[in-house]
């Protein structure tokens, strides 16, 4: 396996004569789950879906899992092997099988599980997802979270080395939300390197080793999510109760000596105490506001 899953450096996309994709510079190490943020057209989808062999660019140099994704749009590619061969490497997960309706949840990802030399067990890979109660059911009838579960079902059963998730906990609730979370870690457990594009800094938070944030079709910033904008030396704010009830609050970077100062005045316990950093969600949107 390649220590480096994707390599992109200066990658270009315009549309129109407005580039949408700006000199984009990205790394993913083997084995990783990395997120990439950024505000609503940002240029994370053509991104991805560059990364996919979905778009063609307009410049720069891109590989994935060692190959360049623009094979796939050269003459008679599709019967080619060895771009085959990558097509089965990279798991993709798109949004809706609207034209598999008519066919039950099992069904349809039996017949995916065709198009790979060494597919995943259905059964096993619809429990994973959560959906073994609906293998019976028309896709028609599944909600939209269920959808996107079926949707993850498909971008894994050929049991890729890398997986692509374009926002995919969108409309999940927040136990289904936590489920997703465990399913991604467990395939990052089991060797597949994981890239999703999301808006929620939660799910970043969580899952991600590492986070890259794209404004205006460049990667301005790359780090782990406690690291990021410089997070982890931010200054904390620490709160608590005065005796006579009043809340007091006060920024410190060394927070430490603050509380140990508040313990000795207090005598002890500091009544309300919290002692917070900036959030993951603080960083980010500072980050983008900055670079607006
Ligand atoms: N097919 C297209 N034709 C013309 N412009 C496009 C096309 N696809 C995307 N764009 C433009 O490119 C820019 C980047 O879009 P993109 O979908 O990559 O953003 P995004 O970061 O994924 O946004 P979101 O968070 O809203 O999904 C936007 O300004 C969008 O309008």
């Amino acid at each position: 396996m390649e220590a480096t899953a994707i390599e992109v450096n200066g990658l270009r996309k315009l549309y129109g004569g407005t580039a949408a994709v700006d000199g984009l510079d990205l790394t993913v190490r083997s084995g990783e789950i990395f997120a990439l943020l950024g505000p609503n057209g940002a240029g994370k989808t053509t991104t991805v879906e560059i990364l996919e062999g979905y778009r063609r660019r307009d410049g720069g140099q891109v590989s994935v899992l060692g190959v360049d994704p623009a094979v796939v749009h050269g003459r008679g590619t599709r019967t080619d092997p060895a771009v085959r061969r990558w097509r089965e490497r990279v798991g993709i997960v798109l949004q809706g099988t609207g034209e598999f309706d008519e066919l039950t949840v099992g069904e349809v990802v039996t017949h995916f599980a065709r198009f790979y030399p060494a597919p995943d067990d259905p059964a096993t890979v619809i429990d994973r997802v959560g959906l073994s109660a609906k293998a019976r059911a028309r896709t028609h009838t599944l909600s939209g979270g269920q959808k996107r579960r079926l949707d993850v079902a498909l971008g894994i059963i050929g049991r890729p080395e890398l997986l692509f998730l374009d926002e995919p906990t969108t409309g999940f609730d927040p136990e289904a939300r936590r489920e997703f979370w465990a399913l991604i870690r467990d395939l990052a457990r089991g060797g597949t390197t994981i890239v999703l594009t999301t808006h929620y800094l939660e799910e970043a938070e969580t899952l991600a080793d590492r986070v890259g944030v794209i404004t205006a079709g460049r990667l301005i910033a790359v780090d782990t999510p406690r690291e990021l904008g410089n997070r982890a030396s931010a200054l904390a704010t620490v709160s608590w109760r005065t005796p006579e009830g009043v809340w007091e609050r006060a920024q410190s970077a060394t927070p430490t000596a603050l509380v140990a100062d508040l313990a000795a005045r207090f005598g002890g316990e500091v009544p309300g105490l919290t002692v917070t950093r900036p959030t993951l969600e603080d960083i980010y949107l500072d980050m983008i506001g900055a670079a607006a």
